[in-house]
């Protein structure tokens, strides 16, 4: 069975990349299962950069396959932020000042111009072979109050424009079915096998 190490500190994350490798037979890892600091410095341009600094990062330290994932929230009304910089909008990996902070940035624009999308991109590296990119992305609206009470960031704040929910009303499969991280999981999968085999 391979083995690989996904390069998160996001539980949420991880859960939902457990569930989706599972079928797969690929034992998962996270930075929680080594005792080693990770000092991870996103301070890329785009969110390939910033996935490959963090897949970067572990693989010198641990000598294995690694995968990393960067993704964010796109508001075409805020010209695109919070985009990569979407963890840290307004307080570090603080869930509900960022969800608050986009409200009120949101105030005074009605429904039909609160346009955005999720967007994750995956880089997988090994310590012997090529790097392996996938891109996933989900449009839909920015709600005007949360919504449901399932998946984590700003899942309560994101109504899924194809199949009419909110994303924290879906359950975990279904919101893999659609959503960015599924996506870039599924373009992943496809690639995966050649690419491990390049090690
Ligand atoms: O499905 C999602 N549903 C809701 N919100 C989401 C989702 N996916 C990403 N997000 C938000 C959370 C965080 O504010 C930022 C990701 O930032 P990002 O740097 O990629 O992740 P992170 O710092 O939480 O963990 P890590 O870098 O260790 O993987 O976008
Ligand atoms: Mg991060």
């Amino acid at each position: 069975m391979s083995t690989i190490v996904i390069a998160t500190k996001n539980a949420g994350k991880a859960l939902e990349y457990r569930k989706m490798l599972a079928p797969h037979h690929i034992e998962v890892k996270t930075l929680a299962d080594f005792a080693d600091h990770f000092n991870i410095n996103e301070n890329g341009k785009s969110f390939e950069e910033n996935a490959t600094i963090k897949a970067q990062t572990v693989m010198n330290q641990l000598h294995l396959p690694v995968m990393a994932d960067d993704s964010g929230l796109v508001v075409d009304a805020l010209d695109g932020r919070p985009g990569i910089h979407s963890a840290r909008y307004a307080g570090d990996h603080d869930d509900d000042a960022n969800n608050r902070k986009l409200l009120a940035e949101l105030k005074n624009v009605p429904m039909e111009q609160r346009t955005a999308h999720f967007h994750t991109t995956i880089v997988a590296v090994q310590p012997n072979g090529p790097k392996l990119v996938a891109n996933g992305r989900v449009d839909g609206h920015i709600l005007k109050a949360p919504q449901g009470e399932n998946g984590f960031g700003y899942d309560p704040l994101f109504y899924v424009d194809e199949i009419n929910k909110g994303m924290a009303e879906l359950t975990a499969d279904e919101k893999n079915a659609i959503s960015h991280r599924g996506r870039a999981m599924r373009e992943f999968m496809n690639k995966f096998p050649d690419w491990w085999q390049e090690q």
